[in-house]
């Protein structure tokens, strides 16, 4: 078959033409394989290779199948020896060959095809490119197409086979980027593909291939340099993109747009070279930095290990390795700022002015971690905050919990697709400086996975091998003392955290792995009592509250009695952060109100309004101060300051989440008497709980008051309870 092609300009196909008998022209095309199955619908693959392009001259028959008479296309002239048409079509190759290369450039590397062409398009020698171009793009019925047959009968083509073309030589390897260049810009990633396609093949000469081909190219391009500037605002800043840069050519058309991308590529170089050149990283980390940017320089810039490496180097040059800020050690100054930011917690602050009356005398960081232990809400991260702000330090806080994989924490190793560095390197890159104090938040909630143990990351493990043994040495991460050498993955360089001052916080030591517990100095924080809540949030939460609300004291008004009411009735924890929020709540339904009425006032004040048809009047009659609903622009101004009592209370918050009855007592009786119960044995302390109990349940029952744990055996067993319960001496085990 292929030889009868071969040598005959004239031939009768008689197989099925995968063309339709609308168009004229079609590529004759030999059936290699047939997959598919007819259930549940008819789908079928056929691998087909092309032949050679043809013209139909007459259709011999329609039914069962179209057989036709064609006339093979695919003989080119020999290309044309005069000067004039030879430049024209050499500039015509090369505007081809840049607009494909570009097309190809901006494509998704991810797409193996892809990331195989353009390994192929790097390994050519460029000053051959135009002139293998326009010798190849003859030859495109060389490309092994795979035609998927729908049941609608719409044939669809994309390139297929890419194997083994690395060692062909050099004619055929062009000859097969040349095609998929063209398949690929027209076949694949042109969205017009169906409609492009006859035209494509319509167009003969190569003259006319060209000039198809390079506004479908161009307006590609155009399309995906549209839809990468649209992507690029979405990008979060936390993401790493790894930039698509055009490779080098060797055309250039001075004053394009592609030399102007070059240009601040190189410039951008020069620059990150530089930053290398004058920044104040270590000699270790310095000569990586020279290593890694001459790599980058003899790159070309459109392999994926040229934005990994350029990132890297960003990196480095970013990281604060010899920044700080200068300490502020007043311990007067301190107290005062403790106090003045919490309410309470004075083991806590006692502990923590302990801590940096040391660090003023001895002006070092040595000593143990603190790690505040305590329900969540009861200000540990807030008390961090504190300390950095008290030292005149940046603060920066990692949420460590739920994090289950060691990379994480010290980063990935740079050989891993996407890889970035741990937490610790990024937040010194975040907060500039090498001496921030870092809050590890939630030590307790560590995971571990698969991906390694978290917790183990702040162990730096080192093997040192010695001449006659090996040693193991562990590294705590977080000890100034050893962490002067601490080692990201990514980075794969050393960082001095020595001066990183790390505070840990959880919520319980239970769960805190051992091996980190053993090296932090726990101090609990309690949680609050309703008193001590009650000053939390009128110190604290409410002026910070109004502040975020744009409210003032004169516009709202919380009595004490109100707060009550909310950490009884609408909360039930520890700490006080529902209760923070519960007072957000009020304040913007305040905000709304106060909004309302300035926007009312502004109507009254206005003459037209206020004159016209008695306006003041008919609203004095009409509206209801508290109406919220559509006539509310209608009614007066809000009387200032809003009181916010039990029913506003109930307005905002709904109904009490919890009855105050935060004793049970009554609830209790009330379950034993039904449950027919005849005694009951209550805390001494709640005796005077009964009173609320009904005379006729109380009539029933009877009541045991008790103050030790002997008391309520002696009373829960018939008879009482004969084992003595009083402790014998105990041998101290101190
Ligand atoms: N004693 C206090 N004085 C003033 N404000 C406080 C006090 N305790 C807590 N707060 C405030 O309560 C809120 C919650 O505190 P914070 O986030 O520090 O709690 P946490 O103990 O770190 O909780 P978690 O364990 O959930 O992280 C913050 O706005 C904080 O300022």
């Amino acid at each position: 078959m292929r030889t009868s092609v071969d040598s005959a300009r004239n031939l009768q196909l008689n197989f099925p033409v995968f063309s339709s008998l609308l168009i004229s022209i079609g590529t004759a095309a030999l059936a290699v394989q047939v997959v598919g199955s007819n259930w549940p619908k008819p789908h079928y693959t056929l691998l087909i290779t092309g032949l050679c392009r043809f013209q139909i001259v007459q259709v011999m028959k329609e039914k069962p199948y179209p057989v036709a008479k064609v006339e093979q296309l695919d003989w080119l002239e020999e290309f044309p020896n005069t000067c004039k048409t030879r430049e024209e079509l050499g500039e015509l190759s090369e505007q081809f060959y840049k607009y494909a290369v570009q097309l190809v450039e901006m494509l998704d590397m991810s797409v193996p095809a892809v990331a195989k062409l353009r390994r192929l398009l790097d390994s050519l020698p460029r000053e051959a490119l135009p002139d293998i171009l326009t010798s190849i793009i003859r030859t495109s019925n060389k490309e092994k197409l795979q035609v998927t047959v729908f049941h609608s009968g719409m044939p669809r083509c994309f390139v297929t086979s890419y194997s083994d073309l690395d060692s062909e030589i050099l004619v055929f390897v062009s000859d097969y980027l040349a095609d998929n260049l063209v398949v690929l810009a027209i076949h694949v990633f042109l969205r017009e593909r169906c409609y492009t396609f006859p035209q494509i093949l319509d167009a003969v000469s190569l003259e006319e291939r060209f000039k198809m081909t390079i506004p479908l190219l161009v307006r590609q391009i155009e399309g995906l340099k549209l839809l990468q500037k649209t992507r690029k605002h979405k990008q979060d800043d936390d993401k790493r993109i790894i930039a698509i840069r055009p490779i080098r050519r060797i055309t250039h058309i001075p004053g394009t747009l592609e030399d102007e991308d070059e240009d601040e590529d190189n410039d951008d170089i020069v620059m990150l070279e530089k930053k290398i050149r004058t920044s104040s990283m270590p000699d270790q980390a310095h000569k990586v930095c020279v290593k890694e940017i001459k790599r980058l320089k003899k790159m070309p810039q459109s392999m994926p290990e040229y934005a990994l490496t350029r990132n890297y180097l960003e990196l480095m040059v970013e990281l604060p390795w010899n920044k700080s800020t200068t300490d502020r050690l007043d311990i007067r100054a301190a107290r005062i700022l403790l106090d003045n930011d919490h309410y309470a917690m004075e083991k806590l602050k006692k502990r923590v002015l302990e801590y940096l009356a040391v660090r003023q005398l001895k002006n070092n960081l040595k000593g143990p971690i603190l790690c505040f232990v305590g329900p969540p809400g009861v200000g540990k991260t807030s008390v961090g905050r504190s300390v950095a702000k008290t030292l005149g330090r940046e603060f920066h806080r990692i949420a460590l919990g739920g994090v289950c994989d060691q990379s994480d924490i010290r980063g990935h190793r740079r050989t891993y697709v996407g890889s970035m560095p741990g937490r610790i390197i990024n937040g010194l890159k975040t907060v500039g400086v090498n001496n921030p104090v870092f809050l590890l938040d939630e030590v307790d909630k560590l995971g571990k996975s698969l991906q390694g143990d978290p917790a183990a990351a702040l162990l730096e493990v080192r093997f040192r091998r010695f001449p006659v043994c090996n040693h193991t040495g562990r590294v705590w991460v977080l000890d100034p003392e050893q962490n002067h050498n601490f080692t990201d993955h990514y980075l794969n360089v050393a960082f001095d955290l020595s001066q990183v001052l790390f505070i840990a916080t959880a919520n319980t030591t239970a769960t805190i792995p051992p091996a980190l517990l053993d090296r932090m100095e726990i101090i609990q924080v309690p949680g609050y009592t309703q008193e001590e809540k009650i000053e939390i949030a009128h110190r604290h939460l409410i002026p910070k509250q109004l502040e975020q609300h744009g409210l003032t004291p004169q516009q709202i008004q919380i009595p004490q009695v109100t707060t009550l009411d909310i950490i009884t009735r609408y909360t039930r924890e520890a700490g006080v952060r529902s209760l923070d929020r519960k007072l957000g709540a009020i304040c913007r339904a305040v905000a709304v109100k106060v909004a309302e009425g300035q926007h009312r006032e502004a109507r009254l004040d206005r003459p037209d309004v206020a004159e016209g048809q008695g306006y003041r009047e008919h609203i004095l009659e009409d509206t209801k101060p508290e109406s919220t609903s559509d006539t509310t622009d209608l009614a007066l101004p809000p009387e200032m300051p809003i009181l916010i009592d039990f029913h506003a209370l109930k307005d905002i918050l709904g109904p009490p989440m919890y009855e105050m009855e935060v004793g049970g007592i009554k609830d209790k009786v009330l379950a034993a008497h039904r449950a027919g119960l005849k005694r009951v044995i209550i805390p001494q302390r709640n005796e005077k709980d009964l009173e609320e109990i009904p005379g006729n349940v109380r009539q029933d029952l009877s009541f045991v008051t008790a103050t030790c744990l002997d008391e309520v055996l002696n009373a829960a067993f018939d008879g009482g309870f004969t084992v003595s319960t009083t402790p014998g001496l105990l041998n101290s085990k101190l």
